[in-house]
């Protein structure tokens, strides 16, 4: 691949099953040594894409270039420089770790000398030492992730497919998992091409998100440039006597939204127990431009359980003056609900991050 060729260049792609259109003119660039999130809902066409691109399934139009080649007149070479890990792993239970690491050297035809240099390399390098003479059927999900990222990098491809790679993983496998795609990144230079239904899988890795609905992009950016295309968040109250209330950000931004609400607590001398700031997250970007749903992480990743505070462009616009503990409205920013204090859900960052 030359070197400042992308890593996957596309323009125009269109797929149907039948008269079912998936993929209605999708164009995306993905430069080498990065990471590049699809995101979408069930049913958007990840999978789709994913299959198009890594030559398991024709496209029905479009320029596609993959790891330098052009992907309908080379598919061998795209192959040759791939690999792929679907949301169904691909490892064998009944064999041992090792077993599968060596069944797949064999199959690449990774000669017996480097093989036995190859699979150590990679159970020490993905953690699996320890478990390496145990069956496959006795893993954690995680670790069987963990097996099936090091049984795709035998192949040492120099672009991996990451199909929903931590789909039914707990919040420890998944940021551990998390932790194992960047490293591949920055330790060897792969480019990833990852799809997640999981906004905060996206926003924790990827350098560039695409968002996937009805067949096509619907928005493209860093995490950071797609938030910043929706206004708002919101800043959220909780007083001494267990109320609550949350108010919008307005045009004027945070700084001043905050300054303006200090002010009134003060004025009105509110015993406040705490206050937070949410800040636009990728949730509100993908449920301002797409209208859909994305996918509720699993419990303890995200959002913590609790009834949902309405984001983005799904609060309702204006002054709306709650009844219990109310401040009057500014320019900057408005009341937009009161609750108890213990039913109030806030969203915060990921401290882990
Ligand atoms: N072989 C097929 N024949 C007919 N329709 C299909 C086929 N494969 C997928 N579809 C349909 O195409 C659409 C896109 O499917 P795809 O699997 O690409 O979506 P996805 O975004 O990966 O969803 P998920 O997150 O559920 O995996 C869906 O409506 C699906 O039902």
């Amino acid at each position: 691949m030359l070197n400042k060729e992308p890593a996957i260049a596309v323009t125009g792609l269109r797929k149907s099953y039948g008269p079912h259109l998936v993929l209605d003119g999708i164009d995306l660039t993905v430069p080498q040594g990065t990471i590049f999130s699809l995101l979408g809902p069930n049913g958007a066409g990840k999978t789709t894409t994913v299959q198009i691109l890594s030559t398991l399934l024709k496209a029905d139009a479009g320029q596609i270039r993959v790891a330098g080649h052009d992907l309908a007149a080379e598919p061998d070479a795209v192959r040759a420089a791939i690999g792929v890990t679907g949301q169904f792993s691909a490892v064998d239970d009944l064999l041992t770790g090792e077993e599968n690491l060596r069944l797949m050297a064999d199959l690449l035809h990774v000669g017996r000398g480097r093989r036995r240099q190859t699979v150590h390399a990679l159970l020490e390098r993905f953690d699996l030492a320890d478990v390496a003479r145990k069956p496959v059927a006795a893993y954690s999900g995680g670790l069987r992730r963990r097996l099936d990222l090091a049984m795709t990098m035998v192949g040492e491809p120099r672009l991996i497919f990451l199909d929903e790679p931590t789909a039914g993983l707990d919040p420890r496998s998944r940021r551990d998992l998390w932790q194992t795609v960047r490293g591949l990144v920055e330790n060897d230079g792969v480019t990833v091409f990852l799809t997640t239904q999981y906004l905060e899988e996206a926003d924790q890795l990827a350098d560039r998100v695409a968002l996937l609905s009805r067949g096509a992009l619907v928005a493209e950016g860093t995490p950071d440039q797609l938030k910043r295309l929706i206004p708002g968040g919101h800043i959220s109250v909780r007083f001494a006597d267990e109320t609550a209330l949350t108010v919008r950000i307005g045009d004027a931004g945070i700084v001043d939204s905050l300054r303006s609400v200090l002010e009134q607590l003060d004025a009105r001398e509110a015993e406040v127990a705490g206050l937070s700031v949410h800040t636009p997250d990728l949730d509100d970007v993908f449920l301002a431009l797409t209208g859909d749903a994305p996918a509720a992480p699993t419990a303890g990743v995200g959002s913590p359980a609790g009834p949902a505070i309405p984001a983005g462009p799904a609060i309702p616009a204006g002054p709306a003056i709650p009844a219990g503990p109310t401040l009057p409205t500014s320019p900057t920013a408005a009341v937009i609900t009161t609750t108890t204090a213990t039913t109030t859900a806030t969203t915060t960052k990921d401290p882990a991050r």
